[in-house]
């Protein structure tokens, strides 16, 4: 199953900065593991925000939530999910 995230990033603006940079850090290396995995199959900056798009591929809706709820920067992020289907005209055979 396909969704597509939009995460934007609101850290405190007293938030320690050695503590940000350990959660930007360990929320790398979790983001870095589930692409190669192939769960989180796109992430994109979204240009001029603190926000990102992505799209991950996984085996259900709990999943998902299950997932989104365990990333390092949750607790300071706005998350909107969208359910993707694949589009009659793809060409790709693997969107599904
Ligand atoms: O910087 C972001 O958009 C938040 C984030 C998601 C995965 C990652 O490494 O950072």
């Amino acid at each position: 199953m396909l969704f597509h995230v939009k995460m934007t990033v609101n850290l405190p603006v007293d938030m320690n900065p050695e503590r940000a940079a350990q959660l930007k850090a360990e929320e790398k290396a979790l983001a870095q593991r589930l692409q190669a995995e192939g769960k989180w199959r796109h992430l994109w900056r979204i240009a001029g925000l603190y926000a990102n798009y992505s799209v991950f591929d996984v085996d259900s809706v709990q999943e998902l939530h299950d997932t989104l709820m365990q990333l390092p920067l949750y607790p300071y992020m706005a998350i909107e999910v969208n359910a993707l289907c694949r589009h009659p005209s793809s060409i790709h055979e693997d969107d599904r």
